[in-house]
């Protein structure tokens, strides 16, 4: 099994090319099995979750091309409705193929998803939103069993705000009879550019960037051309990595219009940024000052930067509280990071730092995907070396990024 080893206290110099946003490109693909066309797509990242989803589209029956960061989609002959366990154990995201499935075809099986490091994570309202819009669904052996020989519009409004949630309903609305408002909506720039990839499809979609989407349903989709919007969570975490480290580097190809909370939580500890149109600057030559903040969801603090925050929070000067909100075990990155040296104490959902001088390097493990981010960003930082083992969580959700930090200075290398 793969580990990173780091030799930390390399300062980061120099450029990083920005990927397409995972959790955009995931439910963009699923998008694919909503028409008979043909779907282009760029800027997709190269990662294991993006694989693992062509591998269950092409499952079912989709054709999926890919050449580089370019994936042609068509859907003309979709062969099979069901998501096997298999595939979705390994990615929660298959979730998204419930939606197009069932109102493109009437029909889908799909595996439940079961609960995950980082919390229980149900899809309860997924299955209430699509029941009310008139499928009728049973969960027998493990899978979720949906029919409806045509969706009807309706009015949902969702217990809390769920991104996945909101993206499958919204999918499946697409192609309902008459109109579907989604209140309580999320509204994660991953969810608007789904919803701005439906529209160039077809789809009849207002309040997009809102909580409350109205969609018009429409008989058919047709084929489109979309580039997948730039990953924040890889952004900020390379913001952090030389927050932690120190340095000086151009982020390219991403956005600093989607990071607001988490660029002025940065100002706060001390970090200098610029920023234009398609980049970020980001200079850092002290100590970081520890900030404190809660996770919510957008335009909140986002819970998948939680750790990477935690990671400078722990080398800064004072004691910060980091408030978890979204996932109930969210903090397991505590315990590794204190097996560096942090004095990390949790009460509950909320985590007392108080600021140490330094890392000192050590062998740890990834326990998920951010938290293996947080690890790397830590190992950067601390004197001496870090082997972080179970890196395949990293591999899920970043697109080379041993490789990105070396092209920086950092001292990286994957080894087996
Ligand atoms: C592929 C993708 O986009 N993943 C993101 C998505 O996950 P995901 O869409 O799974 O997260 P949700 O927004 O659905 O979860 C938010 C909260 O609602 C709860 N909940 C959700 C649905 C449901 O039917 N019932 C229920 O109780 C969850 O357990 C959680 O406590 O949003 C999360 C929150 O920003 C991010 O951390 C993930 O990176
Ligand atoms: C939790 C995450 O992803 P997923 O929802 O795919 O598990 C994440 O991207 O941090």
């Amino acid at each position: 099994m793969d580990k990173l080893l780091i030799t930390g206290g390399n300062r980061l110099s120099g450029e990083i090319l920005i990927s397409g946003a995972k959790n955009a490109a995931l439910p963009i693909l699923c998008a694919g099995l909503l028409t008979a066309e043909s779907v282009q797509l760029s800027n997709v990242p190269q990662l294991q979750d993006v694989a693992t989803m062509l591998k269950l589209l092409r499952q079912l029956g989709l054709r999926a091309e890919q050449e580089g960061n370019r994936v042609m989609l068509n859907g003309a002959a979709i062969d099979s409705l069901e998501a096997p366990y298999e595939m979705v154990k390994t990615m929660r995201a298959s979730i998204l193929v419930l939606g197009p499935l069932l109102a493109r075809f009437g029909e889908a099986k799909v595996s439940l998803p079961g609960g995950c490091a980082i919390g229980s994570r149900p899809v309860d309202q997924h299955i209430k939103g699509l029941q009310a819009m008139g499928a009728e669904i049973s969960i027998e052996a493990g899978y979720i069993l949906a029919r409806a020989k045509k969706l009807r519009g309706t009015r949902i409004v969702t217990d809390m705000i769920t991104v996945t949630g909101t993206e499958n309903l919204l999918m499946a609305a697409t192609l309902a009879d008459g109109e579907t408002v989604l209140e309580n909506a999320a509204r994660e720039p991953e969810v608007a550019d789904l919803a701005n990839l439906l529209v160039k499809m077809g789809a009849k979609i207002d309040g997009i960037g809102t909580d409350r989407l109205v969609i018009q349903g429409v008989a058919a989709l047709h084929g489109a051309e979309h580039t997948v919007i730039a990953d924040r969570i890889e952004t900020g975490t390379f913001l952090c990595a030389v927050a932690a480290a120190g340095g000086d580097v151009i982020l390219k190809n991403t956005r600093s219009d989607i990071l607001d909370v988490a660029l002025d939580k940065l100002r706060e500890a001390g970090v200098i940024l610029t920023a234009g149109p398609d980049w970020i600057r980001v200079q850092m030559a002290a100590r970081p000052k520890a900030i404190s903040f809660r996770t919510t969801e957008y335009p909140g603090f986002p819970t998948d930067m939680q750790a990477q925050f935690m990671a400078v929070n722990c080398i800064a000067d004072g004691t910060s509280h980091v408030t978890e909100t979204i996932f109930e075990n969210r903090f397991m990155h505590v315990q590794e990071m204190n097996r560096l040296g942090a004095a990390i104490d949790i009460e509950g959902n909320i985590a007392i730092i108080k600021g140490v001088d330094k890392f000192v390097g050590a062998p740890v493990m990834a326990t998920d995907l951010r938290a293996s981010a947080s690890l790397v960003i830590a190992g950067l930082a601390a004197q001496g070396q870090t082997l972080i083992e179970r890196i395949y969580h990293l591999d899920r959700g970043y697109d080379r990024m041993e490789v990105k930090l070396s092209a920086v200075g950092a001292q990286i290398e994957r080894v087996k």
